[in-house]
């Protein structure tokens, strides 16, 4: 008696992939959900690489997916990155395996281990705008962006110094996420089969440094926390054999190089994008809003009129250290404006558009059937992009984030939610905080491209890699 959603599935293993894709490049993804909407109504079936794939959106869809445990909903990949990242990668895991995994990982990622690298992250931003930013006059912010955010990673999560293996390494790891999205064709010419390679080259690699970072910790060489790799390592059960095993670390390192570095660049260069446009924002990120008041217009919010917001913000941070003095984790608490301001550009421009779960048995939701070994597919905007959620949501404004707790659950979800939620959050948070530190003391800037355009690929990119010409405030 029980129906499955409404839709059609298209023609066979392509189904409606290809115009998604197309959409998404358009960057009409979102038109093109919401006319499937229009025509089938909250829940509809499609067929999406390869697979019977149920659309569903919403609060509840929301939760619905970020709750459901291994038992109802595991995750789901396409092929192709599986293939790539590897079959030990949490994407890739459920149940016990993830939990163990992911523990490991947020053992090393949790806010407490990482305040001690607030410093380091700090020198890794200065060396790059040193080496890409200084003396410059237009430079294209989305691909410096990926440079500072892979160096960062390589520098804190792996210990892999600057030279000639970073550098190696980086050029492997472009190769291998250029056709990581693509559709998995075994040929020698595919972009997919030229990232395999490059995936199989990187995973050399790290099991060098891997057997690298063992020796040192073995022979007491390196603490525990020193860097991921050597964290993972350090985890030992009773006979003190590796919890975690070589392939499981290898994995989890470059999902940690595709999670990681893509999003938080994209963060950062969104920002850049919409603090050109804003000036006041600008302002406000640099000076603070001490004296200013704001109003918050949520509409399903509980309204407080008038918030001063109370934050000194960036250039009261500078003033108030002495050269060569480092940021610490307390300066970060204090810059409340500027996270506000990466949230609402995340509600705007979500850097990952959505994912895929899978269904363990038959389920029924919303009254219809969807049958075991269906994917279902969410999508972050479209609950940020929602009206009775945000109001005027078209409107970029960083004061909606001004009472965090009065935001409903599950409508919010850049980072994902539940078991599943994003273990990186606080390092891309303090990746970006530290980042825009540096860029609104030391520059201003002025974009190349006033378009507004961007494509998705499927992570968002700014016409040209956005161009921008920089006029320097005070020297590095
Ligand atoms: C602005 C930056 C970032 C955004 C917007 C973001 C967003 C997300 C989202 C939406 C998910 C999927 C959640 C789900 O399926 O329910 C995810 C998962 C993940 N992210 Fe991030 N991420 C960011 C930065 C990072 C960073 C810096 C790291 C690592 C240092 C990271 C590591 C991961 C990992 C390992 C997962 C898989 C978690 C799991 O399956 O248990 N992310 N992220």
């Amino acid at each position: 008696s029980k129906r499955v959603p409404p839709g059609s599935l298209g023609f066979p293993i392509i189904g409606q992939s290809l115009g998604m894709l197309r959409a998404m490049r358009a960057n009409t993804a979102e038109k093109w959900l919401e006319e499937r909407v229009q025509k089938y109504g909250p829940i509809s079936k499609l067929s999406l690489f390869g697979k019977p794939t149920v659309f569903i959106y919403g609060q509840a869809a929301n939760k619905f997916v970020f709750t459901s445990d291994g038992t109802v909903l595991t995750n789901q990949q396409t092929q192709s990155v599986k293939m790539i990242l590897g079959d030990r990668c949490l994407l890739e895991l459920n149940g016990e395996d993830h939990k163990r995994v992911r523990g490991a990982l947020v053992s090393f990622l949790k806010p407490d281990s990482l305040k001690c690298y607030v410093g380091n992250m700090e020198e890794e931003v200065r060396i790059h705008l040193e080496t890409y930013w200084k003396d410059k006059q237009t430079i294209k912010v989305l691909p410096l962006m990926k440079t500072l955010t892979f160096n960062i990673i390589c520098s804190l999560l792996f210990g892999l110094e600057r030279g000639a293996r970073r550098d190696q390494m980086v050029q492997y790891f472009q190769q291998m996420i250029e056709g990581m999205w693509s559709i998995p064709i075994n040929l020698p010419f595919t972009r997919f089969n030229r990232s395999l390679k490059a995936s199989k080259d990187v995973q050399k690699m790290l099991k060098q440094l891997i057997s690298e970072k063992r020796y040192e910790f073995e022979n007491n060489l390196a603490s525990p926390h020193q860097d991921l790799i050597t964290c993972l390592l350090s985890i030992r059960g009773e006979n003190n054999q590796e919890i975690i095993s070589e392939n499981e670390i290898i994995h989890n390192v470059m999902l940690i190089m595709v999670a990681g570095h893509d999003t938080s660049s994209i963060l950062i260069t969104f920002i850049v994008r919409l603090l050109a446009k804003n000036p006041n924002i600008h302002a406000a990120v640099l000076k603070g809003k001490d004296h200013s008041e704001f109003h918050v217009r949520h509409s399903t919010f509980p309204v407080s009129s008038k918030i001063a917001c109370g934050s000194t913000e960036q250039e009261e941070i500078a003033q108030n250290k002495s050269p060569g003095e480092f940021l610490t984790w307390e300066d970060l608490g204090k810059m409340k404006y500027t996270w506000r301001v990466a949230m609402e550009t995340m509600r705007m421009f979500p850097p990952i558009f959505g994912g895929f779960r899978q269904t363990v048995k038959d389920i029924e939701y919303g009254g219809y059937l969807i049958p075991k070994g269906w994917q279902i597919f969410w999508v972050t905007a479209k609950t940020h992009m929602d009206s009775s959620i945000f109001h005027e949501p078209e409107k970029f404004d960083p004061a909606r984030f001004e009472n965090l707790g009065s935001l409903p659950p599950y409508n919010f979800v850049p980072f994902g939610g539940g078991a599943r939620i994003c273990p990186g959050y606080e390092f891309a948070k303090i990746e970006t905080l530290v980042t825009i530190h540096y860029l609104v003391t030391h520059f201003t800037w002025k974009l190349c491209c006033t378009d507004d355009f961007f494509s998705r690929d499927p992570m968002p990119a700014p016409t040209q890699g956005l161009p921008v010409q920089i006029i320097p405030r005070k020297p590095l």
